[in-house]
């Protein structure tokens, strides 16, 4: 039987790690033969970084830029999930937490497809964050902070909720009145040039050289 420690979903979730007399079935088409087969290397680039800085427009283009050289990818991000897999949680420290974690475990079942997987979440948790990363083989998760300042992510705001979270309508909203806490040793950090930020393919760009130089896009 499973044990839950406190209340509510991310509580709940958390508790059903605790089942027992489960195995480990192994099937004889692993990783490898997948990756043979796409002529990639499976992994999970996962954008971190605050509300509007750009998140969802850089995976989109990444994607739209593997797709365009036949590699497969699939996004994942963190405000489309939030409609189904996570629906049910809210942003309590504990709720994001288990949202990420969730996300990790999705992220690395797509890396053992195969697939370059683009997960696209504020994350606004190291520890989570390297959570996720411990749960990957060597090397396969590749961290991008997308490094955008508060005032510019603000002056954004395409949805409207920095003024909402300005006039207090909306509380705990990352980077007015909730943590954010920036990577210390990511793979790849996208951030302004002179003052301005780079355009959505330059950032797509600079994530496919890395993913090429590192062998990802062969297999
Ligand atoms: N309180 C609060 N704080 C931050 N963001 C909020 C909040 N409430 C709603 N939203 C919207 O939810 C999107 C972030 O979802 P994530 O799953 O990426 O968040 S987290 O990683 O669990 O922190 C985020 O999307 P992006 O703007 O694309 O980042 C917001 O649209
Ligand atoms: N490199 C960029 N240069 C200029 N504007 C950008 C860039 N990337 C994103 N934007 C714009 O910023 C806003 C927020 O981008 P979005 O991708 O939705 O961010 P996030 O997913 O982090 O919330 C959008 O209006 C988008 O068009």
């Amino acid at each position: 039987m499973g044990s839950t420690t406190g209340t509510g979903p991310a509580a709940a979730a958390a508790g059903a790690g605790a089942a027992n007399n489960i195995f480990w079935h192994e099937c004889p088409v692993g990783r490898a033969d997948r990756q043979r087969l796409l002529k990639q290397k499976g992994c999970v680039v996962w954008i971190t970084g605050l509300s509007g800085s750009g998140k969802s427009t850089l995976a989109c283009t990444l994607g739209r830029e593997l797709h365009s050289r036949r590699k497969l990818a699939y996004v994942l991000d963190g405000d489309n999930l939030r409609h189904g897999l996570n629906k049910d949680l809210a942003f309590s420290a504990q709720d994001r937490t288990e949202n990420i974690r969730r996300v990790g475990e999705v992220a690395k079942l797509f890396a053992d497809a195969g697939l370059i997987c683009i997960a696209s979440l504020i994350s606004p948790y190291r520890r989570d964050r390297d959570s996720c990363r411990a749960m990957l083989p060597d090397a396969s998760f590749i961290e991008v902070f997308l490094n955008m300042p508060l005032e510019v992510c603000e002056s954004r705001d395409p949805k409207g909720l920095y003024k909402l979270a300005r006039a207090g309508k909306i509380k705990g909203f990352t980077g007015i009145d909730d943590p954010y806490e920036p990577p210390l040793n990511c793979e790849i950090e996208i951030k302004q040039e002179e003052g301005s930020c780079p355009s959505p393919s330059a950032m797509a760009g600079q994530v496919v050289s890395y993913l090429e130089e590192k062998g990802f896009l062969e297999d």
